[in-house]
């Protein structure tokens, strides 16, 4: 295969598994299967993040239109999980490989031992030649504990496992100039480091089934990527589309991996939620560093600090409108950094080499 991928996330989108009427599409689960078998069979190491729980729970039961969209939800999926699991057991046992039904909450990354653990348990599936189907935990996550969508969860998961590949597949054959629908619409086959003007052409539109949608798609996609991850958005529906990909026989989008994020700055990504301290900064700050040139956080730029931190700690910087521009690594505690806020000429309180910016796509 072409693209030399040794450790490889495939996230299935809801549409991919879905069939029109909201059923789960048996056919096309099963041709996925076999390609991922074929991945494994070519001595890849392969991790499944699979929507689809609550589709296989429409095949099964019916809910009361009494019930609000969040019971529904948890109903649905609590029952479907269960089908969907086995599918993907029976199917892949035909290819003699065994997988493992692994569900997680965005809690899951937030909390360090809950994070290890899981960790842990995917070191040890992987080692074991076992295939990690992945979901949400939808009986517990409703609201404001949910995902985005299970992109951003195969986002997280890539990053954790530092896997070399995310292959994203939906119903689109990758990400269009245009309306996807449009004839003169046509799929931006690489993205790089620059993702300046895509909300002029990603829109908000959803597919039937889906939940985040293209933007939230490209922002995990960007965000991860700059971790030093390859990720490809392709057509699920697309026979042989793992493969395809990986020859780069078929149309997709790249975007183009940074690979000179260093194991540090994949960690500091990772370590939101160990943040001791919130800096805002102000918006020439904020300019400075998204700005293309590497630039350090100087105490001229802060505004307001929160909570108390020491030299070492992981702090979150925010800009005015407390939205996360990134994090960082504090040079000095918080007691120093108070002193200095809107000071000129003080040691930086980032060091770039650091500093973590979150992706930005305007
Ligand atoms: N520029 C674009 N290129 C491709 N798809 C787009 C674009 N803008 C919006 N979309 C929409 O994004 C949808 C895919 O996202 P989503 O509905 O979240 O699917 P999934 O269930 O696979 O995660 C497409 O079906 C399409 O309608
Ligand atoms: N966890 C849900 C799917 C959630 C979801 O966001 O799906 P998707 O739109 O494919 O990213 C399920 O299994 O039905």
């Amino acid at each position: 295969m072409a693209l030399a991928y040794k450790r490889i996330v495939v996230k299935i989108g809801s549409n991919v598994l879905t069939q029109d009427n909201g059923m789960p599409d048996l056919a096309r689960i099963q041709h996925l299967v076999a390609q991922i078998a074929a991945l494994k069979k070519a001595g890849k190491e392969v991790i499944v993040v699979s929507s689809g729980a609550v589709a296989s729970g429409r095949s099964l039961i019916r809910v009361s239109e009494k019930a609000d969209a969040v019971t529904s939800r948890q109903l649905l999926a609590s029952v479907g999980q269960v089908k969907l699991i086995n599918t993907y057991s029976e199917l892949l046992g035909q290819h003699d490989l065994i997988c493992a039904q692994v569900l997680v909450t965005k809690e899951d990354f937030r909390d360090r031992v809950h994070y290890l653990n899981m960790k842990n348990c995917f070191g040890a599936l992987l080692q074991n030649n076992i295939i990690p189907i992945v979901n949400e935990n939808d009986v517990i996550s409703v609201t404001e504990l949910m995902f985005t969508d299970n992109d951003e969860l195969a986002g997280l998961i890539a990053s954790m496992l530092n896997a070399d590949a995310l292959l994203i597949l939906s119903n689109v054959n990758g990400i269009y100039n245009g309306d996807p629908k449009a004839p003169n619409s046509e799929v931006i086959q690489e993205i790089g480091q620059d993702t300046t003007g895509f909300s002029s052409f990603v829109t908000t539109q959803r597919s039937q089934f889906g939940r985040g949608g293209m933007i939230t798609k490209c922002h995990m996609a960007h965000k991860v990527a700059q971790l030093g991850i390859a990720v490809h958005i392709a057509n699920g529906k697309t026979e042989n589309i793992l493969s395809k990909v990986l020859n780069e026989t078929e149309i997709n989008t790249r975007f183009v991996p940074n690979k000179t994020a260093s194991g540090k700055k994949k960690w500091i990504a990772h370590s939101e939620s160990a943040a001791k301290g919130v800096v805002q900064i102000n918006a020439g700050a904020k300019t400075a560093l998204t700005a293309p040139k590497a630039t350090s956080l100087l105490p001229v730029g802060i505004v307001k600090i929160t909570g108390e931190f020491q030299k070492g700690d992981i702090i979150k910087l925010t800009d005015e409108q407390d939205k996360l521009v990134g994090q960082g690594i504090a040079e000095y505690g918080s007691d120093k950094a108070r002193e200095r806020i809107g000071q000129k000429n003080q040691k930086p309180l980032v060091h770039y080499d650091y500093l973590f910016l979150n992706a930005e796509i305007s």
